[in-house]
């Protein structure tokens, strides 16, 4: 067939051509797309409605197009009806990593019988080789958690991640708690002035949700020692009864988890001295979780204690542990009697490092070590035929303990924690 005579042929069946072709074009796609989308259809369905599917395709194909391809997407498609049997329940979906993942996720949930309250693992904040790094915590339930260190250890970077304000680069953490029953206290919290002292602690009310003018109100100013100046404006307060009313407004919600940046960082002995015993009084109660530089406050009250240094946590355990751990060899002898003769037989011996009385019947020793003291000690008593009221191993405080820690260690030291 010539190509003359194909373009007759087509000419006598009147294909349209030019502007018509532009526009029954896309009618004719769209009809053609809609057969081959039912054919398509009609293939992959498990199961078709009123007509076998080889009826179906028929249609599809011969019925005048488009409307078999029509009539059985709006008649043959989908399942014949058919009783379902209920199928196991649909899995709950893994919690998927926000955008967030690459920083610390901070997980706070209700678990509330789990012994321990905050866990950390390998948390890290690096402002550029300084701040946090590989830090594991795990602050048991219902203690007062002393955090320690010298200035730039990172506790405050610490707080301020587990009080959620700041996020850390990597690692975990985790506080089996909801978030509404933590209460954070920084060193030195701000006011408005022009509010009154309750007026501040019931905006610390309403912020968390709470009705405002609560009976809690007035005993939290009670209770950090405000009652006296409730109806004064802030803007007046020292500097430590603004670090007490940062402690009033923490406490309103009643938290399971108190963490308090430097408590008593401004306040004056007595002041201190109340603070400390407030947060005593909390032990059971609810968890606190301080920082201070003042170590003896931490002896005082905190029954676990965690020591960082450069960003490293060097301790973490019972407080007593470490110091136990860094107990010095050294006792405090007393005897029935003169100590000259004791003295001198006990300056005698070789693993005696320094002895010095310490009044007219007592004398404080010093030894190369632990063992050789208690092995060394009695020997030079029956020497002397000494009579014997009391010999005690002098403990070290927390003080001397952080300093052989902090100046020595060079790994973490774990308690019973780790
Ligand atoms: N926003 C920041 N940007 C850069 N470096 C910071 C930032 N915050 C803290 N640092 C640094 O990180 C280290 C830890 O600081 P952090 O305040 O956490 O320590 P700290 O133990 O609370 O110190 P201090 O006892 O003096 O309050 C310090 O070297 C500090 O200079």
């Amino acid at each position: 067939m010539s190509g003359r005579v194909l373009g007759a042929e087509l000419g006598e069946v009147n294909l349209p051509s030019g502007p018509a072709l532009l526009v029954l074009g896309p009618v004719l796609l769209a009809v053609l797309g809609l057969v081959i989308y039912s054919l398509v259809d009609l293939v992959r369905a498990p199961q078709v409605k009123y007509l076998p599917k080889l009826a179906w395709g028929l249609i599809i194909v011969i019925g005048s197009a488009p409307l078999g391809a029509i009539a059985y997407l709006l008649f043959g498609r989908g399942h014949a009806a058919t009783p379902e049997r209920p199928g196991p329940p649909a899995p709950v979906p893994a919690p998927v990593p926000g955008p967030t993942s690459a920083l610390a996720r901070v997980a706070v949930e209700p678990a509330l019988r789990d012994p321990i309250l905050i866990e950390t693992a390998a948390l890290t904040k690096d402002y550029g080789g300084t701040g946090l790094f590989d830090v594991g915590l795990a602050i048991p339930r219902g203690c007062v958690y002393g955090l320690v260190g010298p200035n730039g250890s990172g506790k405050t970077t610490l707080l301020s991640i587990l009080a959620g304000t700041r996020h850390a680069d990597r690692g975990t953490v985790r506080i089996a708690l909801p978030r509404t029953a933590i209460a954070v206290c920084p060193d030195v919290p701000e006011f408005d002035g022009w509010l009154t002292a309750t007026e501040a602690v019931n905006l610390a009310r309403t912020m968390i949700g709470m009705p405002p003018h609560g009976d809690d109100l007035a005993a939290a100013l009670h209770t950090a020692g405000l009652a006296d100046v409730a109806d004064r404006p802030v803007g007046g307060f020292s500097r430590g009864m603004t670090q007490r009313l940062g402690l009033a407004c923490a406490l309103v919600g009643d938290p399971q988890l108190l963490i308090l940046d430097e408590p008593t960082s401004a306040l004056d002995p007595a002041g201190r001295a109340d603070m400390l015993d407030l947060i005593a009084s909390m032990r059971g109660r609810r968890t606190v979780v301080l920082s201070t530089h003042i170590l003896a406050d931490v002896q005082r009250v905190a029954d676990e204690v965690g020591v960082l240094r450069a960003g490293r946590l060097l301790y973490q355990g019972p407080t007593r542990t470490l110091i136990d751990t860094h107990l010095q060899p050294r006792w405090q002898i007393r005897i029935a009697g003169d100590t000259t003769a004791l003295r001198a037989e006990l300056g005698r011996q070789p693993w005696v490092t320094a002895v010095q009385p310490v009044g007219p019947d007592a004398l404080r020793v010093e030894a190369v070590s632990i063992e050789a003291g208690e092995r060394g000690i009695p020997v030079a008593l029956a020497a002397g035929r000494e009579r014997l009221i009391s010999c005690e191993p002098v403990a070290a405080d927390l003080e001397a303990a952080f300093l052989a820690l902090t100046t020595t260690a060079k790994e973490v030291i774990s308690g019973v924690h780790s």
